[in-house]
Order: C-alpha cells, then structure tokens, then sequence
C-alpha cells in the first residue's frame, strides 16, 4: 500500500483514484473547492463528475496542497495541460523529494511545445526515473464504474514503470509498461486532436468510411510525428495510439468527439466552450501540436485544419473537402 496525492478531482482524478484506492493505496484527492472535499469526505461522492457512484473508504479529500502531499510517494497530475507549469510551480516545494510523478494529461503545451511529462520535468527539476505517464483508452466515466479496461504506464526507468503499474493494477484496470514516454504522451494529446476531426465528420452528418479513414489516417500522421520524436512505431499501434483513438473517436463520452460534433453540427468554439466546464484538450492541443510538427518538419494535416476551424478561419465541411482534394501520395509517405 502506498500514500497517493491525485491532483485534482476532475474527472480522471476521481476516476484514476478510485482505481488506486481499489487497488489498496491511500489516495488523498486534492480539489479546489471546499463543496468537493465535503462532499467526498462525508458522504464519499463526487457529484459534479460521477453523481451517485460510491467512492471507496480509501480516498480522502482536501483543499490544502500541502496536506495532500505530506507523505506522498506518489502525485498524480490530473489537470488540464494549459494549467499545469502554474500549478505545479505552487505545489513543487511542497512534494517529498523522491516521491515519483504520475501523468495522466493528454497534451501539449502552448508556445512551448512541451509534453507534459518536459514540463514536469523543467518545473520541479525531476529526473526521468520519477516522472512517469499513464495513457490508454480510458474514459473516465467508465472507469469510475468500473468496467474492465487496459492502458500503458510509461517511464524511462522500466522498474519505476513497474512500480507504477503494481500500484493501478486493480480489479477493473490492467495497466501494461512500457519504456516510450514519447509516443505514450504524443498518442494521447493527437488522439483529441483526431477525435474533434472525428467528431466534426460526425456532426455533418457522414459515416462509418468517413470516420474510419480519419482514425487511420490520423494515426499514420500520430505516427509520423511521434517517430520523428524519437518514439517507437509500434507503441502507437498499442493501447496509447490505436486503443485511444478507437475510444476517443467511437464514443459519445469522449468531450473531444462531442466538442467536434458540435462544431460539425453548425455551433462556434465559443457557442461550446458555454456549454460545458469540462476539458476538451485538442481544442487547445491542435495548436501546439501543429507548432511541434512544423518545427520537425512534419506534415500533419489534420491538426492543421482542425486548428483552422478551430480559429474560425474555414468551416467543417471545407476542412472535409480539403482533405479529399489534397495532393494523391502513396499510403506510406
Ligand atoms: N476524462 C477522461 O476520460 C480522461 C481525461 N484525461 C486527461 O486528463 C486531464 C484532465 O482531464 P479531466 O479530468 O477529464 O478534466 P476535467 O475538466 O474533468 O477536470 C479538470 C480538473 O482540473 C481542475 N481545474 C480546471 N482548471 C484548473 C486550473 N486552472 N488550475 C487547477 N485546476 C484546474 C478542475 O476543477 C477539475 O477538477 C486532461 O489532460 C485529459 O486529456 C485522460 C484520460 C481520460
Ligand atoms: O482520454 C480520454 C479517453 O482515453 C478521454 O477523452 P476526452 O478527453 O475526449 O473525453
């Protein structure tokens, strides 16, 4: 059993604490709001995210950083990507020193391109052996009702990453290891990208071939990017790339597929940022990717006109035919 500090709970906080509490560790949630940590420490729910479902007796709550992180051995970062190097600057003097970080974002930092394990790294001076990600097909929501699922703990280090994956290995949730921080982390920040395209192909209206061609395609310019980075091909084929992108792209829970479909059904960015306070991350992340792939020379279309629609400067239907319309190339290049 291990002292667990999971910032913060949202969604996938709650939700990946409660696969750590279930799997016999001590999870403090920190939450910015005293309505949540009364709610969870009384009557063990979370009801902004997961109303009516049970928390377990292991999870605890509070407002206070500092609390959570007495004792820590581990601290989970679950907040959106944007927010994170502001955030983490305030907790880092308060983390023990060898306690390890455990990622569960799905981006990519504006103007700086980083991943958020880079960001980890640069704001707390932590070294590749602690700081690990955790990313696979796991809609939260699903998780928290435990429905049996899989992912990938990705660390530099492979006994810290199985140290890590001992630690979420519960009864619903079957964590695999690996050493590919990169791909882990770029699968699941393009997989949202791909996702809203997705999402977007849906809202007007098209088909199993339209989405089916997107996932693919998506992967292959996931692929193109992450190898450039230095990640190995197949980790994108496993339960960080291809799993992901099924679940992402297939599912109505996904924020980022419904973001897109909104946007495909005729409403504006700013329409759907007023209608929900959750995190649709490839909204943010189709920028910074973009950014990351044209300093590496890549070609990445999606993000490319994903981010324009996004901008407002070309509409759905525009992007689906510049798609078609673009230079014939083989399948490989
Ligand atoms: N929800 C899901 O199914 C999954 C989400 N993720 C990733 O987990 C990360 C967090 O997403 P969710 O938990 O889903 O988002 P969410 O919107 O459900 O929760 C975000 C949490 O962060 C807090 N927060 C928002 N802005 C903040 C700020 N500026 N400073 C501090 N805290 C702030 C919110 O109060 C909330 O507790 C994202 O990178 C997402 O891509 C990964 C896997 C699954
Ligand atoms: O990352 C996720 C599933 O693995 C959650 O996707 P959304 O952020 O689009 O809801």
């Amino acid at each position: 059993m291990a002292r667990v500090a999971v910032f913060s709970a949202g969604s996938w906080g709650t939700a990946f604490g409660i696969v750590l509490a279930d799997a016999g560790n001590e999870v403090t949630l920190w939450a910015r709001r005293e309505d949540v940590v009364t709610a969870v420490n009384d009557r063990h729910e979370n009801p902004d995210y997961f109303p009516g479902v049970e928390l377990p007796a292991g999870i605890r709550a509070t407002s206070d950083p500092a609390e959570a992180l007495a004792g820590a051995e581990y601290v989970v970062l679950s907040v959106p990507s944007q927010s994170l190097r502001e955030n983490l600057a305030a907790w880092a003097p308060l983390v023990p020193e060898d306690a390890v970080f455990i990622s569960l974002m799905k981006g990519v930092e504006l103007g700086t391109t980083k991943r958020m394990s880079e960001v980890i790294a640069e704001v707390t001076g932590a070294g590749p052996e602690r700081i690990s990600v955790v990313s696979g097909p796991n809609l939260a929501k699903e998780i928290a009702m435990r429905e049996p699922a899989a992912s990938v703990v990705a660390c530099a280090d492979d006994a810290v990453a199985k140290q890590v994956q001992e630690l979420c290995h519960s009864r619903a949730f079957r964590p695999y290891r690996s050493t590919d921080v990169v791909g882990c982390e770029l699968g699941g920040a393009y997989k949202n990208v791909v996702g809203l395209c997705v999402g977007m192909a849906v809202g007007l209206g098209f088909g199993d071939n339209t989405t089916a061609s997107l996932i693919t395609r998506g992967l292959a310019e996931t692929a193109r990017l992450a190898m450039k980075l230095g990640a190995d091909p197949l980790t994108l084929m496993g339960l960080a790339g291809l799993g992901d992108l099924v679940a992402t792209c297939s599912s109505p829970l996904s924020r980022n597929r419904t973001f897109g479909e909104k946007l495909g059904q005729g409403l504006s960015v700013e329409e759907i940022y007023a209608t929900t306070s959750q995190v649709a991350e490839g909204a943010k992340s189709c920028a910074s990717i973009l950014d990351l792939a044209r300093r590496n020379g890549v070609d990445a279309p999606i993000a490319e006109h994903v981010d324009a629609v996004v901008r407002g400067e070309i509409g759905t239907r525009e992007m689906m035919d510049a798609f078609i319309a673009r230079e014939t190339k083989a399948e490989r290049d």
